[in-house]
């Protein structure tokens, strides 16, 4: 059976710096039981990437939190992606990969770059800045609201809410019910914000009501569907830009290497998600008995999949917990993997990557000015101030 651990992976402590809590996960086995929660746990990269691929066995219709929606209400109506199983997850997946496609972030890209040289003119202007209220916070909401088609008033409660969507797949902590009620006039917002009157023709959340009326999915659906782009689409972004630029001003030799060749940015931001992935978590709920490494996992358990531990196991990764811009990344579980694998991955990527070459053309260096300050989050591994300096080139 699976070794019991008694460590608490929702305890502000653990969430604030989780890679120095990983080996006790790691270690113990392939599968262990969490006895603080009475759940399973995979925190190895094979066993993390198996469960992502097997969605018949990891459901994820049941939630992709600690609670069961079999057994307890949602906090809200379940999302008809992310909280999905076949053939639902098939069909609405399919609109939204046709809503964020390759083509409409091709019309984007040059109006996504100018906005963040603009922006990187001024950060090296001011020559001090804090990466993530003057540079990580900023980017994402200057392009993503717009595509969406957002209305402008009230835009910044997208990052208030985000915020509660990630912490609501962790348990009722100190750190949901904070969130939570801080959050309600958020959700309102968002709510509101993705009705079809609110959303500007052209953009993505139009899109989806378009998909709609050609009867690809209902009125209703569309809405919850805009929902999801708010909800995955903003404080994921946030947060990964401000990671890279942490791990840039920690390996400030990979900053040199990225200056001397700057199409070494895609693998940069790779690299990024797997050394400190902004996405920790998720749960998947066992449709059937598995046995895993010798363990039984019943059916209707609750399984947490720890992405950042697999982004870091040495039975996979050389030197892990070095970020080294050369290494190959690819399987990396830092999107996820599989069905669910991230919808906006590409958006992600293309946002990162013009942000950091705007920088990487301006800085000759980048420099950590101060303490980085962490945001605890039952899921992402979230920066709440990162003061840099950097220098001209
Ligand atoms: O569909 C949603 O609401 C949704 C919310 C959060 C995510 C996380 C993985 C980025 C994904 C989807």
């Amino acid at each position: 059976s699976a070794p019991q651990v008694d460590i608490d992976p929702f305890a502000r402590e653990f969430l604030l710096d989780p890679y120095s809590h990983h080996e006790g996960l790691r270690d113990p086995g392939p599968v262990v039981w969490l006895t603080q929660y009475e759940i399973y746990a995979m925190a190895r990269f094979e066993e993390v990437r198996s469960a992502l691929l097997d969605h018949e066995t990891f459901l994820s219709g049941r939630g992709v939190g600690l609670a069961d929606f079999a057994k307890e209400k949602p906090w809200r109506p379940p999302s008809l992606l992310l909280e999905a199983d076949p053939p639902l997850h098939e069909r609405t997946r399919a609109i939204m990969q046709s809503v964020v496609s390759p083509a409409s972030l091709k019309t984007l890209e040059p109006v996504w770059r100018s906005r963040a040289e603009s922006l990187a003119d001024e950060l090296v202007k001011q020559g001090e800045f804090n990466a993530v209220s003057d540079l990580s916070e900023v980017f994402p909401m200057l392009v993503f609201p717009d595509a969406v088609g957002l209305m402008e008033e009230g835009r910044d409660n997208l990052l208030v809410y985000a915020a509660t969507v990630f912490n609501a797949f962790g348990p009722q902590n100190e750190i949901l019910e904070e969130s939570l009620a801080a959050a309600r006039d958020a959700a309102a917002w968002v709510a509101n914000a993705c009705k079809r009157e609110n959303l500007s023709m052209g953009g993505w959340g139009m899109a989806v009501y378009e998909a709609a009326d050609k009867g690809a999915c209902s009125q209703e659906e569309a809405e919850r569907l805009v929902r999801s782009l708010l909800s995955a689409g903003v404080d994921t972004t946030v947060n990964g830009i401000a990671t890279t630029i942490y791990a840039l001003t920690q390996f400030p030799e990979q900053w040199k290497r990225l200056r001397d060749n700057p199409r070494l940015v895609r693998r940069a931001v790779e690299e990024s998600l797997r050394w400190d992935s902004t996405v920790q978590t998720f749960f998947r709920t066992t449709s059937r008995d598995v046995t895993i490494g010798g363990a039984l996992i019943p059916e209707q358990s609750k399984v947490l999949l720890f992405l950042g531990a697999a982004n870091r196991d040495p039975r996979k990764w050389d030197r892990p917990d070095i970020f080294d811009i050369s290494r190959p990344t690819s399987g990396h579980v830092g999107f996820g993997a599989g069905i669910h694998q991230c919808l906006g991955q590409m958006i992600a990527r293309l946002e990162s990557q013009l942000i950091l070459t705007a920088l990487v053309d301006r800085c000759e260096t980048i420099t950590a000015a101060g303490p980085v300050r962490r945001r605890a989050n039952n899921t992402l591994h979230a920066i709440e101030s990162l003061p840099v300096t950097v220098s001209p080139s």
